[in-house]
C-alpha cells in the first residue's frame, strides 16, 4: 500500500507546560474526507494546528507527502500544500472579497486553481467580490475561507468547524461544497462538533478523548452503535439521524 498523504505518530503538543496531545498518531490517505470529533477543549484545534507547526509538537513525528514536516516553519508547511481553513471562517473583515483572495492568491503554488476559477465555482463570491468580509452574511463568509485556502492550491484541506455558527441551510451547501472538492480530489481533514454533518461528509470519523484518538470507524459503524456516540461524545444518537 502506498504511503498516507499525512501520518502523525506519537504527536506530543503542549502550551507552555499545558500537555495538551499525548502520543497522538493517526494516517489519512489521498483522497479521503477525515471528521475528528470529541468533547469541549480535547484538543481537536489543537491538533489541526500542531500539522501546520503552530506549536509545534514537542515529541513525535508528523509526515506529509513522506517527507517530515514537524519542526518545519508554519509557512515552510503551507507552501508544500497544507491548506488552512480556521474556525470562525476567519477572513480579513475590512478587505473586500476580491482584497481577501488576492492576498491568498498571492502566495499560491502553481495549480488550477486561480482566481477567475474561484469565481466561476463560487458565483455568490463574484456577486459580492466588492463587499467588505465583514458585511458578508456566515455563510458566505465561511465560502470565502475556504476559496482563500483553495486558491492556494493545496493537496490537503485542514478545516476546523466548518459547520459553526451556521443556519442548517447553510450547513448543507458548505457540505455539498466540501463533497465537490474531495470529488475532485482533495483530501480533508476536519474538526466537527455537530455529528450529523461530520457523518454526512466523512469517509472515516476519529474521535478524540485526553489528546489521544480513541475511536476510529466509518460513518455507518458509528450510525448502527448507539453505545459510540454516547461513550465518547456524551450524545445520543438522535443527533446522527
Ligand atoms: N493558546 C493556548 N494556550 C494555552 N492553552 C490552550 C491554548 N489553546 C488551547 N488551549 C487549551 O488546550 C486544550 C485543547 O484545546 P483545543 O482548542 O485544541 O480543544 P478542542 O477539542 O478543539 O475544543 P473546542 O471544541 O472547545 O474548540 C484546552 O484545554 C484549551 O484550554
Amino acid at each position: 500500500m502506498s504511503e498516507p498523504l499525512l501520518s502523525l505518530s506519537g504527536v506530543n503538543t503542549y502550551y507552555g507546560e499545558s500537555h495538551i496531545l499525548h502520543d497522538l498518531g493517526f494516517d489519512l490517505r489521498k483522497g479521503e474526507v477525515v471528521g475528528i470529533l470529541g468533547r469541549n477543549g480535547v484538543g481537536k484545534t489543537t491538533t489541526l494546528q500542531s500539522i501546520l507547526g503552530i506549536p509545534a509538537p514537542r515529541s513525535g513525528e508528523i509526515r506529509f507527502r513522506g517527507e517530515t514536516i514537524s519542526g518545519l516553519p508554519t509557512h515552510d508547511i503551507v507552501s508544500r500544500g497544507v491548506g488552512w481553513v480556521p474556525q470562525g471562517h476567519r477572513i480579513f473583515p475590512t478587505l473586500t472579497v476580491v482584497e481577501n483572495i488576492e492576498l491568498a492568491a498571492a502566495r499560491s503554488r502553481p495549480g488550477s486553481w486561480t482566481a477567475e476559477r474561484i469565481y466561476e465555482a463560487f458565483p455568490r463570491l463574484h456577486t459580492r467580490r466588492d463587499a467588505r468580509g465583514g458585511s458578508l452574511s456566515g455563510g458566505e463568509q465561511q465560502m470565502l475561507a475556504i476559496a482563500r485556502a483553495l486558491v492556494q492550491n493545496p493537496e490537503l484541506f485542514l478545516m476546523d468547524e466548518p459547520s459553526e455558527g451556521l443556519s442548517p441551510l447553510i450547513v448543507q451547501e458548505i457540505g455539498a461544497l466540501i463533497k465537490r472538492l474531495n470529488a475532485e480530489g482533495n483530501t480533508i481533514l476536519l474538526v466537527e462538533q455537530n455529528l450529523a454533518f461530520a457523518l454526512s461528509i466523512s469517509h472515516r470519523i476519529l474521535i478524540m478523548a485526553k489528546g489521544a484518538i480513541v475511536y476510529s470507524g466509518k460513518p455507518d459503524d458509528i450510525r448502527d452503535d448507539p453505545d459510540i456516540t454516547h461513550r465518547f461524545l456524551g450524545v445520543g444518537t438522535a443527533a446522527a439521524d
